[in-house]
């Protein structure tokens, strides 16, 4: 069914419709409202709201079912659905109260093929990557493509979809593959001779470039994971050195209280914004002193503890207080304790008076970026086996090693099985996808 108008104001109150008005099984099968669809094994009539939530002008309800029937006759009053596939402008009612909700266009599916049912979320998907069209990590770029709500967000997630995550992990695993049959081969063979000794110094070497090559990749400051989760930058500062004016700024409207007395900030402000692509989460925080004032004084605590989760820090001085030579500003820094490791750019602010951004990196240059957590960890653990080859000289441990770490990288791509790693994969999707 798709409906418009006064729906919009009332969608809960929809929902609530047509629970009511969904009538127990065993109805003339059919799907009002959108695609054919039945409800698999259990009978059931089910509905869901199938455009995007939130206000907009027209919306698409889907009921689907053996009591689909039911469901249009009880919504719209009428003794029988309209001709199949053909619009049809209805008045909506309670089938309760018979009390007019919309009018809105209804579309009648009838029949269904025999077992036909609609989609799980994510199972379009799911039978792509079971059929060996797309890997785990181009799966997980789709999702992310799906969510993407910056420029740069979305190529990283299209270039994730496109396979390009995907073909590095799979080129280091083919590395490793080839060093662990050589090696194999050595082990067998090594006693008839048929195997030369130099195979074992090339396995090493193969190692110890590809550990090279995953460090590298693993120290890339979590800039793929920064642009998929946005940056969270943190204003800190001395009080009233204008850090309020600088969020009023960067957000282009006047978010946060400015005003001349010390002090003014207290609770954490939070926006989030979009900067030439890169999702920012920046926030406002009071004045770092100490404070007498109570309330302040736990304004001083709240900042303190944002600055403890800031993935980038904007330390505010004022210009005019603080002389403009590096050990001054690194002392005058120093003096605002920002969390150790945590990057900072400092803002000389009230530079009028007086008369380098850490970004995410461009998304389509350079090697494809690390965008999760799980990637990290499952290198972490490769990397960590593939320092564990050789130690001890002992061949068979040194094969397993070699086996662990291709494992790990397979966890990622989906090329080793593990069901629960699919299952944490698979079921955020949307249905559909
Ligand atoms: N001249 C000049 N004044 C500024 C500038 N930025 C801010 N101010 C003024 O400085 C005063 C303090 O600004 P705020 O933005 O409230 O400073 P704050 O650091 O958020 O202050 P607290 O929340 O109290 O810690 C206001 O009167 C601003 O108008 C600047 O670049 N130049
Ligand atoms: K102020
Ligand atoms: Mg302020």
């Amino acid at each position: 069914m798709a409906l418009s108008g006064a729906m919009r104001a009332a969608r809960g109150r929809w929902a609530r419709t047509l629970s009511s008005a969904v009538p127990p099984a065993g109805g003339t099968g059919g799907t009002a409202g959108g695609t054919a669809g039945g409800t698999g094994g259990t009978g059931d009539t089910i509905f869901a709201l199938s455009s995007a939530p939130g206000r907009c002008g027209v919306a698409v309800i889907r009921a689907s079912g053996p009591g689909s029937a039911g469901v249009l006759r009880s919504l719209t009053g009428t003794p029988g659905p309209p001709p199949p596939r053909v619009l049809a402008l209805r008045r909506i009612r309670d089938p309760q109260s018979a009390e007019t909700l919309d009018r809105g266009l209804v579309v009648w599916f009838p029949g269904r093929l025999p077992g036909l049912r609609p989609a799980e979320p994510g199972e379009f998907t799911r039978r792509a990557f079971a059929h060996g069209k797309l890997d785990l990590t181009a799966a997980e770029g789709l999702r992310d493509l799906i969510g993407a709500e910056t420029e740069a967000q979305r190529r990283q997630a299209l270039r994730q979809m496109e396979g390009d995550l995907g073909r590095l992990y799979q080129r280091w695993s083919h590395a490793l593959t080839q060093a662990l049959a050589h090696l194999e081969a050595y082990i067998d063979f090594s006693e008839d001779d048929n195997v030369e000794e130099e195979v074992l110094a090339r396995v090493a070497g193969t190692v110890r470039a590809l550990l090279q090559e995953l460090r590298g990749h693993l120290r890339d400051g979590r800039r793929g994971e920064l642009l998929r989760g946005g940056v969270r930058a943190v204003i800190a500062g001395p009080p009233n050195v204008g850090k309020s004016s600088l969020l009023n700024l960067l957000c282009r409207r006047p978010a946060a209280i400015v005003s001349p007395s010390a002090g003014t900030t207290r609770d954490v402000l939070e926006v989030a914004l979009d900067i030439g692509g890169y999702p920012l989460l920046l926030s406002d925080t009071a004045g770092l002193r100490r404070a007498a004032d109570p309330v302040e004084r736990e304004g001083v605590r709240r900042a303190r503890q944002r600055l403890c989760q800031a993935d980038l820090v904007l330390a505010v001085l004022d210009a005019t207080s603080v002389s403009p030579t590096p050990a001054a500003l690194g002392a005058a820094l120093a003096a605002l304790e920002p969390p150790p490791g945590t990057p900072c750019v400092l803002v000389l602010n009230k530079a009028d008076l007086l008369g380098g951004p850490r970004g995410c990196g461009d998304p389509l240059s350079g090697w494809p970026s690390l965008t999760r957590s799980r990637h990290s960890r499952h290198l972490g653990a490769c990397a960590a086996a593939l320092a564990r080859f050789g130690a001890g000289g002992d061949l068979a441990l040194a094969a397993e090693q070699l086996r662990l770490a291709r494992r790990e990288l397979g966890r990622i791509t989906g090329h080793v099985g593990a069901q629960e790693v699919l299952d944490i994969i698979f079921r955020d999707f949307c249905v559909g996808k």
